[in-house]
């Protein structure tokens, strides 16, 4: 059994049709890339998982169970966890209360905070400020850290290189890898060399479906089935 299945999965904002019967499965342990231009329904993808916007018709199971129904509170409590494209900090509180308050309880905090600070040292230099005066790189490594801490069974990332200057790319980069190594990821990302240096297998969206799959190693940037797709 896979860890997720989606399977044949639409999902309309108002009368809008925009995942027209979208499957795809994700095994434990994974990391898949779902890429596509923009505007084909990605995000829309990870908010059918997390059901906030839950599907019209089809089938979302996280280890066999059925998501469609339940509320997204009782999806995250499953263990699937989300990173969402918009940088979610708490903008009043600082570094370090943004990090202690995504560690689960009965987890370590001190552990938590050392491996966030190992991560992204930039992080413990400011750990004492305001979020919200954080630059958006900044910002966008604490975005990434609270959801690393959080034990996910499944994370879902959306965008997380989207806007940051290379170096900080890196460092996310790292921390996705060093994430993966005991978390399963379904990572949406733009940034196609990124994409398919992280995942093992990737899916390609367009116009709200899944028109082409496949091994992350077996694939290159100029593969026409990439190509295809993902040009302007
Ligand atoms: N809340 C909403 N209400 C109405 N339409 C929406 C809403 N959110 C997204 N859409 C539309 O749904 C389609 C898919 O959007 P989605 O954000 O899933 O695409 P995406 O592939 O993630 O693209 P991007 O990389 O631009 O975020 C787009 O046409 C978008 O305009």
């Amino acid at each position: 059994m896979s860890l997720l299945t989606v399977e044949d999965a639409h999902t309309y904002y108002g009368e809008s049709h925009v995942l027209e019967g979208v499957s795809m499965e994700v095994e434990a342990g994974e990391v898949v890339a779902l890429v596509g231009r923009n505007g084909v329904g990605k995000t829309t993808t990870l908010r059918t998982i997390l059901q906030l916007t839950p599907p019209r018709r089809g089938s979302v199971r996280f280890r066999g169970t059925e998501l469609i129904g339940k509320s997204t509170h009782e999806v995250a409590e499953m263990g699937i966890g989300w990173i969402p494209e918009e940088r979610r900090v708490f903008t009043q509180l600082s570094v370090e209360e943004n990090i202690r308050v995504a560690v689960p309880s009965g987890e370590d905090v001190h552990e938590a905070l050392s491996l966030a600070y190992e991560t992204f040292p930039d992080l413990e230099e400011h750990r004492d400020r305001e979020a919200g005066n954080l630059s958006g790189g900044q910002q966008q490594m604490l975005a990434l850290v609270r959801g690393l801490v959080g034990e996910n069974e499944l994370l879902l990332v959306d965008e997380p290189s989207e806007g940051l200057a290379p170096l900080i790319v890196e460092a996310v980069a790292e921390a996705l890898a060093e994430a993966a190594t005991d978390t399963t990821l379904l990572l949406v990302e733009q940034n196609l060399p990124l994409a398919l240096d992280l995942a093992d297998r990737f899916y390609v969206l367009d116009n709200g479906r899944v028109v082409e799959q496949g091994d992350a190693n077996e694939v290159s940037m100029d593969d026409e089935r990439l190509r295809r797709y993902l040009s302007a």
